[in-house]
């Protein structure tokens, strides 16, 4: 079976961060590990606690599933420090870990910061670089950009051209956060640009969206697949997953993990533009 890592921080009400990774690869059919950068006391309301873990925690946890298990890919989410992303990016490095995703978490829905505005320039410089993909939202992609508009499907192709000069392998901007009929994500390889385009659903049910989708485009190219591939199955098990939300707690539900497995193969959801 492959495997998959994610270093992420916890979020106590399951919906983001660590429990959606492992929900998601369990569904994909892969074997998941995880570092925790952070420990998130966390519902549907928003986050109520946040507590980074000792950059030695971090990096026992690192070594104990690397100099093990092995993995096939990986994701980041959470980082909450420039300590802490320095600390990652050296130990993918030095364990050559392949297939890495970045989704470079920086403000949970509430508005609450998972990223300190000091560790932009780290994540920028530090660990952009060795990813195989990264996945910001729009709001991560301008934060990236120097505060850039970005209003649009064409501010996105350009956004996601710039955020490839700084070195990762593939960048998606992540539609979500716009508005519109459709919920558009833009992937830029280099070469081309890709669109994938679902209808945009009416919920406010969305707590975990960006980590269910990298850790899905993670799961896949550990399977093998291509970006393009890995992506393109990403949406649709996302779009499957906010269909099915789950009205769970007071505030913003978290979506539906099994919902894909559960209705999704039978009937696609997201054609590609
Ligand atoms: N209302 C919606 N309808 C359809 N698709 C959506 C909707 N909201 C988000 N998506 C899709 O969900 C995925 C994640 O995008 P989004 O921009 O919400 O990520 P995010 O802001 O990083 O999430 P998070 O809040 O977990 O950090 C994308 O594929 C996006 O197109
Ligand atoms: C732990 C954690 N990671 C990421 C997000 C972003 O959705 C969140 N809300 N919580």
């Amino acid at each position: 079976m492959k495997k998959v890592l994610t270093i992420a921080g916890s979020d106590s009400g399951g919906g983001a961060g660590i429990q959606a990774d492992l929900k998601t690869f369990q569904e994909r059919g892969v074997f998941g590990t995880s570092v925790i950068t952070a420990i998130t006391a966390q519902n549907t309301l928003g986050v109520h606690g946040v507590y980074p873990q000792e950059l030695s925690a971090v990096e026992a946890q690192l070594d104990a599933v690397l100099s093990d298990i092995g993995t096939d890919a990986a994701k980041t989410g959470m980082l909450f420090s420039a300590e802490l992303i320095q600390l990652v990016a050296r130990k993918i490095q030095e364990y050559s870990v392949p297939s890495l995703v970045i989704d470079p978490v920086m403000i949970a829905k509430g508005g609450a910061p998972l990223l300190k505005k000091e560790a932009v320039e780290a994540l920028r410089k530090v660990l952009l670089p060795l990813g195989a993909v990264i996945t910001p939202n729009v709001p991560e992609a301008s934060e990236l950009l120097g505060g850039r508009r970005i209003e649009g499907v064409k501010e996105m192709e350009e956004a996601a051209k710039e955020l490839y000069q700084l070195g990762p392998k593939a960048v998606v901007v992540k539609g979500g956060h716009l508005d519109g009929e459709q919920s558009v994500d833009v992937l830029f390889d280099g070469e081309k640009w890709y669109h994938f385009a679902s209808d945009r659903i009416e919920t406010r049910h969305t707590h975990g969206t960006g980590c269910t989708f990298s850790a899905c485009i993670a799961a896949e190219m550990a399977k093998g697949r291509t970006i393009p591939e890995a992506v393109r199955t990403a949406k649709d098990f996302i779009t499957h997953a906010i269909q099915h939300s789950l009205e769970i707690g007071k505030g913003v539900g978290p979506t539906h993990h099994a919902a894909y497995r559960l209705v999704g193969e039978k009937s696609p959801s997201s054609p590609t533009v």
